[in-house]
C-alpha cells in the first residue's frame, strides 16, 4: 500500500527532498511577510476572477478576504515564520480542511495554475526561492488529491489512475 506522500510524489513528479526544500532557508526571513500576504493575495484574485466556472465554483463559500488570510498564515507558519495559522485555527490539517472540495488532478492543475502565475507577478520572489515554493505546493497539491482519493473510495468510487509525472518546476 503506498502512502499518501509516495502518491503525491509520484503524481506530482516532485520527490519528497525537493518538496521539502522549503525547510532549508527560511523564506520568512528571507521574503517577509509583506510578499506573503501580496502573493496570497494575487493567487485569490485569480482564483475569484478565474473564466472556469467549475474551478472558481469551488470557493464560492468562502469569502475572498478570508481565504487570503488563511493562506497567507499557513504559508508563514510553514516557511519559517511565526504560528499565525494555528494561533488562530488550530493544526491545519490540510486533508481534513479540504474534505468538503472537489480537489482532483484537474483541480490541482487550475491552483497550480494560478499559483505559478501569482509567484511569477510577486516581484520580490528571487528564483531560488520560487523554485523552492513551487516544488512545496506542486507536492502538497497532489498529496491532498491523494487524500480526496481516499474520501472517494470510501464512498465507493474507483481509484483515480491519472498520474501527470510532470517535471518538477524549475
Ligand atoms: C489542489 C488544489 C486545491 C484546491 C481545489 C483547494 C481548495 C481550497 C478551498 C476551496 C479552500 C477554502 C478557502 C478558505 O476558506 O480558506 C481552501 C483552503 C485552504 N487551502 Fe486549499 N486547495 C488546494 C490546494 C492547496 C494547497 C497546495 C495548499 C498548501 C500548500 C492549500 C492550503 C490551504 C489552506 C491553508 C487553506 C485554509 C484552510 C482553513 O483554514 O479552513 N490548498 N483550499
Amino acid at each position: 500500500m503506498q502512502s499518501l506522500q509516495q502518491k503525491a510524489s509520484e503524481w506530482s513528479g516532485v520527490d519528497q527532498e525537493d518538496a521539502f526544500s522549503i525547510d532549508e532557508v527560511n523564506l520568512f526571513e528571507k521574503l517577509g511577510l509583506q510578499t506573503f500576504i501580496n502573493l496570497s493575495t494575487d493567487f485569490y484574485t485569480r482564483v475569484y476572477d478565474d473564466e472556469e466556472e467549475w474551478f472558481r465554483s469551488i470557493f464560492a463559500n468562502s469569502k475572498k478576504e478570508d481565504a487570503i488570510q488563511n493562506q497567507y498564515e499557513f504559508f508563514v507558519q510553514r516557511m519559517g515564520g511565526p504560528p499565525l495559522y494555528s494561533q488562530r485555527k488550530g493544526h491545519p490539517a490540510l486533508i481534513g480542511r479540504h474534505r468538503p472540495f472537489p480537489v482532483t488532478h484537474k483541480a490541482a492543475e487550475r491552483w497550480l495554475h494560478h499559483m505559478q502565475q501569482a509567484l511569477d507577478n510577486t516581484t520580490d520572489i528571487d528564483h531560488d526561492s520560487k523554485t523552492r515554493m513551487l516544488n512545496f505546493f506542486r507536492h502538497t497539491a497532489y498529496f491532498l488529491v491523494a487524500g480526496n482519493d481516499l474520501k472517494s473510495q470510501s464512498q465507493g468510487a474507483p481509484p483515480c489512475k491519472n498520474g501527470t509525472n510532470k517535471p518538477a518546476a524549475e
